[in-house]
């Protein structure tokens, strides 16, 4: 936790919509001209896509009872993720790097889709440091990185949405066959239940797009259901101090199915995103600038 240098991780399991859900963060710090320093959580995969690729082959022929997965701890870099939250509440500097998923990513920096970009230093003069990706909220034997985040947001569609959706991507967008994604969802059931769910548990807010149309057969379903077609379940971990009324008053059609939660259209959930967000990242920074004019 740092009011120098706050931190903010967004988190969600692959397919959730956390890289969309940054667009609605960009506009924030757009109109707020604030400057993140940016890391993506599959920087931190511990394996390339060749070496994982011989990883899980590895584990098979010894029939293990849990495949790798890029959901496991053991596969990524967590304790070095830790680090790089803890580093830069305290300095406001530290290093990245990307992982680049297909032939669009990769081809600005001459590599090979499923490799990593070199290591780099963040950006200078940023504000904050901009977390999203699977680990944002992770504890565990190996490290703590929830406890060095000032903001920590779950973004957690209902899981046929969240296999729509990642199936969506994966075939349209990585090259992927319907089966492959679905072998990769199975191979990653384990790790997704003692992992990634238990995080949702510890973040601030969730954010969980429902579907109001049929998604009983995700593995079929030919279109993600659009945000028209789907309601979004807003949850606080702390919801004292949350103007409801005003937020109840600001979306239309919305309202209270929980003291803790408010339930908003699809079509909504960008400005809801704005609406509950902007005031916390505003005080955020009050906070920041007050302490950096005190010195
Ligand atoms: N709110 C949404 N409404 C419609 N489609 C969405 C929404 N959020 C994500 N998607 C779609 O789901 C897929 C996965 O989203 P993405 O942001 O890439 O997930 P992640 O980065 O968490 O793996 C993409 O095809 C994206 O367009
Ligand atoms: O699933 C993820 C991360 O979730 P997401 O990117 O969906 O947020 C992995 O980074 C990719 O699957 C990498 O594996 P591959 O090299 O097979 O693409």
């Amino acid at each position: 936790m740092s009011i120098k240098h706050p931190i903010i991780a967004v988190t969600g399991s692959s397919g959730a919509g956390t890289s969309t859900v940054k667009n609605s963060f960009d506009h924030i710090f757009r109109r707020e001209k604030i400057t993140p320093a940016v890391i993506e959580g599959d920087s931190m995969h511990k394996y390339d896509r060749t070496e994982m690729k011989k990883v899980i082959t590895d584990a098979e022929a010894k029939n293990a009872e849990h495949l790798p997965t890029h959901f496991g701890p053991e596969n990524n870099l967590l304790p070095e993720l830790a680090e790089i939250f803890r580093a830069y509440g305290e300095t406001g500097r530290g290093k990245r790097r990307f992982y680049l998923h297909n032939e669009q990513e990769a081809a600005p920096y001459g590599q090979q889709p499923g490799t990593f970009t070199p290591w780099e230093e963040f950006p200078e003069h940023t504000d904050l440091l901009f977390y999203e990706g699977l680990h944002g909220a992770y504890v565990g034997d190996e490290a703590d990185v929830v406890q060095h985040a000032d903001l920590a947001i779950g973004v957690v569609p209902v899981v046929n949405l969240e296999w729509i959706q990642k199936i969506h991507r994966d075939t349209e967008g990585r090259g992927y066959s319907v089966e492959a994604v679905t072998h990769t969802i199975l191979r990653r059931m384990h790790d997704y239940v003692n992992h990634i769910c238990p995080q949702f548990s510890r973040t601030h807010i969730n954010f969980q797009r429902v579907p109001i149309v049929d998604t009983s057969n995700p593995f079929i379903s030919r279109d993600i259901p659009t945000l028209d077609e789907s309601l979004v379940v807003i949850r606080f971990r702390d919801y004292h101090g949350i103007d409801f009324p005003y937020l109840l008053n600001m979306i239309h059609d919305s309202f209270m199915s929980r003291p803790n939660c408010i339930v908003v259209p699809g079509g909504k959930m960008g400005l809801s995103m704005e609406l509950v967000l902007s005031p916390i990242i505003l005080d955020m920074m009050e906070k920041k600038w007050k302490r950096s004019s005190s010195k």
